[in-house]
């Protein structure tokens, strides 16, 4: 019977590792994975007796064709030895616009790093050949890390925001794309003019990203403070009505990332100015209706006990920057602490507050800072390499509103998928297959499944990352 997705359908067999909860990764190997016209994972199968057997039993279960006259016109990616599928990584906190900055911090922490090193370059790129150089190369660069889905604040200026937002599209990386709004405490060449010009450039951002995009599968929107210091409660005022009036729109800023910061936002925002109901920052951000359950919030270092009660009511959700908060010397993010009280965490490069583009980094580091954390007294803080993988993946997904979609490999998902290689050796100790860029995780052959892919987390880089899929769609293949 031949299907109406004839030709464009597309099936993967072999190894296939996901998520099955926080602490669990499940293992299907001898599996096979159908992906529809749609990129939808239209079928699952497990002990399939080989490729063959797989084609058939998925072909007579969908009515697909199993050879090229009827069905299957794209090859069957197969996993070959030391090789799985992965889901996506999701990168719930990155600032496109600061790419070029990666590594360069010098001895900073926040707010002079913010002035010495960011304003200048965001207000730079306000001249669209940079723009394009720019954020064509951090798309590029991202999904070549298997980043399938990234949360992204682009600068102030309209154009080249939108123009990050067409890049994308383009690219096919799934992206929240966020006009930055700021209308104090910045220098006066990068500054919106007042909190009403603010926000009719917003709007401008929002209604292009609409238009380029209209079902948002792709590419959605994002109002996005910076963060509250260098809002007016004006603007914030605006910002929280804005997203009451369009529900669907998620939110994204900083919380509590510095504690010079935390006291700037005290100053600023004293509660009987703001009606919040007390003088911490997360109340700051609920006053005006910017916490609630589509608001991610970077950072989190610093909580309080009632502010981490306020977030979880409000089912806001954190972004973990390990990255960022080691290098600007912030601290130490307590996520167990975080989820141990009900908040949804996934994990954030924060490029550049952060230095690496690759979210298997900041799990890494997600990892190694759960230590720093445990060794400071909390025995039950350290994340184990299925945690970590976690956030990464179905963790980044509920924080970006896409658990339905992406960050697992079952029915009625998208293929939101990265081909992961690892180097398997021969007899004589070389790479079978390949004589360069064999990566830096070796496979002696001894290992089991859950160590192989602790190697991967530990030592693997963008070399391991094969190739890259988004809603079905090939956006990234390592030659
Ligand atoms: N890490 C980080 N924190 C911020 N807080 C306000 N702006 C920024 C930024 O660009 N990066
Ligand atoms: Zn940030």
């Amino acid at each position: 019977m031949a299907s109406s997705l004839e030709g464009t359908h597309q099936l993967f067999y072999g190894s296939f590792i996901y998520s099955k909860s926080l602490d669990q990764l499940e293992y299907l190997h001898d599996a096979a994975v159908a992906v529809s016209s749609a990129g939808k994972i239209v079928a699952v199968e497990r002990e399939c007796g080989g490729k063959d057997k797989a084609l058939e039993k998925i072909s007579s279960r969908l009515g697909w064709g199993s050879d090229a006259t009827t069905g299957f016109s794209k090859e069957v990616y197969e996993t070959g030895e030391g090789q799985f599928f992965f889901p996506g990584f999701i990168d719930t906190h990155l600032h496109a616009s600061q790419y070029p900055n990666v590594g360069i911090f010098g001895k900073s922490t926040l707010l002079d790093w913010l002035n010495t090193y960011t304003f200048p370059l965001e207000a730079s790129l306000s001249d669209p050949a940079k723009a394009r150089k720019v954020y064509s190369r951090v798309i590029r660069k991202t999904l070549s890390h298997g980043t399938t889905c990234a949360a992204y604040y682009a600068t102030i200026d309209v154009p080249s925001t939108n123009l990050l937002a067409d890049l994308c599209l383009a690219a096919g990386q799934r992206a929240l794309v966020g006009r930055v709004c700021m209308d104090q405490l910045a220098p006066s060449y990068y500054v919106d003019e007042s909190p009403e010009a603010s926000l009719s450039a917003t709007r401008e951002s929002i209604a292009h990203i609409r238009q380029i995009n209209p079902e948002g599968d792709i590419i959605r929107p994002v109002i996005t403070p910076r963060f509250a210091p260098a809002c007016s409660a004006p603007l914030l005022t605006k910002l929280g009505q804005l997203a009451a009036e369009m529900p669907g729109l998620p939110i994204q800023t900083h919380i509590s990332e510095n504690k010079g910061e935390i006291e700037l936002v005290k100053e600023l925002f004293p509660p009987e100015s703001t009606g919040a109901k007390d003088d911490s920052y997360a109340a700051v951000y609920d006053a005006f209706g910017l916490l609630t359950d589509k608001t991610i919030l970077a950072h989190a270092i610093h909580l309080t006990e009632s502010e981490a009660d306020l977030i979880q009511q409000r089912k806001a959700k954190v972004s973990h920057c390990p990255c960022s908060n080691s290098a600007i010397t912030s601290g130490a993010a307590r996520v167990r602490w975080l989820l141990e009280r009900g908040i949804v965490v996934g994990l954030g490069t924060d490029m550049s507050g952060g230095y690496s583009p690759s979210v298997l980094e900041a799990a890494r580091l997600a990892a190694l800072v759960s230590r720093h954390v445990a060794m400071g007294g909390d025995e039950t803080a350290k994340l184990s390499v299925e945690e970590v993988l976690y956030l990464a993946t179905r963790g980044g997904a509920e924080v970006v509103g896409l658990e339905d979609k992406v960050g697992s490999f079952e029915e009625g998902m998208e293929w939101d998928a990265q081909l992961v290689g690892l180097g398997v050796l021969g007899e004589d100790g070389q790479v079978e297959g390949q004589e360069e860029e064999d990566g830096n995780v070796d496979v002696f052959g001894w290992e089991s499944w859950e160590e192989k892919v602790a190697k991967w987390v530990y030592n693997g880089d963008d070399r391991n990352t094969r190739a890259v899929w988004v809603k079905g769609r090939l956006v990234h293949e390592r030659k």
